[in-house]
């Protein structure tokens, strides 16, 4: 089986002779601290070697389940924000075809839908009526069991799945996954007696992909689970602490991207694809560096653009904008199809210079002349190559970013596995709302308004 690699060369180059080098004890020890759990939020360890840990019966468990869903859902829609929806969305997408959910024929799998991630009332009647005359199910993720945007959209959906289908039909196609005990998601799941998958103490939200918060909604869509899990296993192995520093891809971006920020002033990371699909394993790979890493007034900020949508209109700033950032490239070595480019004998667009040749040769000559221009340009340049888009490299990818960032967040000094700082405006929304148990906090913020206008 062949594994994702990383090529730092263009981005080493920024960097004085020796410098990723010189991060080598860094990284060893973020490592070690990891392994050892000596670190900073090693109460939230527990993503490490889940890949590894994960039984074919639990898995099993979950594909029965998803099963369920699929021979009794035209549509599942998955409630959750955050790390309790970006993994499962970014791995469905990437894997689906793009335009799935436009066809009306016998789809064999479900549409997968996901809410509960914002607070649109437009989205949400707009799901509302979408939902009115189809077979749905819900599948309620929160860690917290009590995240707003997620409780008030899941709150919605259960009363519209049970109006459809009647209450005691609707309890087979509803499914928690949440934490053991605690919150307003395993409460209603206990009393209404829901099929739960609980969300271990110790995997934060943006690390908890692999556990049944991605892998439910995955299995519901049609992929294959074990595939994403082996090849997380076989990452997890790769990234070990037993494997030589240039050797270990994670330990290696870990390195560089520190190098760049500190050494060069390199503030701005951005997740460059080149593939569309590819979107949102970039939003999953921003929250997951971003609430890692930013606090404590630190912090790369972690950025995206899809090439070469993006070029034409962020390529400028990119080419010659401020020079504090960097790109890191996914590239996806082998397409899943092939398209060549027709003859035209009136030859009106020019283009008969590509006539017989591969789309996908088009986009890796504009990737490549890209990456020329934006070195050129002051633009260090990482690259991550993927064989191509399956589970399996979907499981290496995703586990490579995991233990990346826990090695990246130490070496910056900050523990990597809290977000204290998204709590600020939870506290002010609940007192402009007068939540009970807010009462000082809405008569302050209201008083302070009142002063500002
Ligand atoms: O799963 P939960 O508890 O609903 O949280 C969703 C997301 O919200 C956050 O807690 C931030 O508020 C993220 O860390 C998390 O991924």
């Amino acid at each position: 089986m062949k594994s994702i690699s990383l090529d730092i060369t263009k981005a080493a180059q920024f960097l004085s002779e020796g410098t990723v080098k010189a991060y080598e004890p860094a990284v060893k020890a973020a490592r070690e601290a990891l392994e050892n759990g000596s670190c900073p939020g090693n109460d939230f360890l527990g993503w490490l070697h889940l890949p590894s840990e994960i039984t074919p019966d639990f898995l099993k468990e979950i594909q029965d389940c998803a099963e369920v869903l699929r021979k009794n859902c035209e549509v599942v829609v998955v409630a959750g924000i955050g790390g309790s929806y970006l993994g499962a969305r970014a791995v469905i997408e990437a894997l689906s075809n793009s335009f799935a959910w436009l066809v009306n024929d016998d789809r064999k799998n479900p549409n997968i839908l996901f809410a509960g991630n914002n607070i649109g009332e437009d989205y949400l009647a707009e799901l509302s009526e979408y939902l009115k005359n189809k077979k749905f199910g819900v599948i309620n993720i929160s860690k917290s069991g009590t995240t707003t945007e997620t409780a008030l959209t899941f709150r919605l959906l259960k009363k519209q799945c049970e109006a459809q289908r009647g209450k005691e039909e609707a309890k087979k196609v509803i499914v928690a996954v949440t934490d053991a005990c605690k919150g307003a998601a395993r409460a209603a799941a206990d009393k209404e007696g829901y099929k739960t998958f609980v969300i271990p103490d110790n995997v934060g939200g943006r690390f908890s992909v692999l556990t049944p918060v991605g892998l439910l909604p995955i299995a519901c869509a049609g992929f294959d689970i074990e595939a994403l899990v082996k090849g997380a296993a076989d990452m997890e192995k790769s990234c070990g602490t037993d494997v030589p520093f240039e050797e270990n891809p994670a330990a290696v971006y870990a390195a560089v991207r520190n190098g760049l920020y500190a050494k060069a002033g390199k503030k701005i990371e951005i997740m460059v694809n080149y593939q569309p699909k590819l979107h949102f394993i970039s939003e999953w790979w921003k929250q997951l560096f971003g609430e890692s890493e930013g606090k404590d007034n630190k912090g790369i900020f972690p950025a995206s653009c899809d090439f070469t949508t993006d070029l034409h209109s962020m390529g400028q700033w990119i080419q010659e904008g401020e020079r504090t950032i960097y790109e890191t490239v996914i590239s996806i070595e082998k397409t899943a199809k092939t398209m060549l480019f027709p003859e035209d004998e009136e030859n009106l667009d020019g283009l008969n210079f590509l006539a017989g040749k591969r789309v996908d040769e088009v986009n890796k000559m504009a990737e490549l002349g890209t990456r020329l221009a934006h070195v050129d340009g002051g633009v260090p340049n990482i690259r991550i190559s993927v064989p191509e888009l399956n589970e399996y490299y979907l499981g290496q990818l995703i586990y490579f970013f995991e233990v990346a960032c826990g090695m990246s967040g130490l070496i910056l000094g900050v523990n990597p596995f809290n977000q204290p700082g998204v709590e600020a405006y939870k506290k002010n929304m609940f007192a402009l709302l007068d939540k009970p148990g807010y009462e000082a906090d809405s008569k302050a913020i209201k008083e302070r308004l009142a002063k500002e206008n």
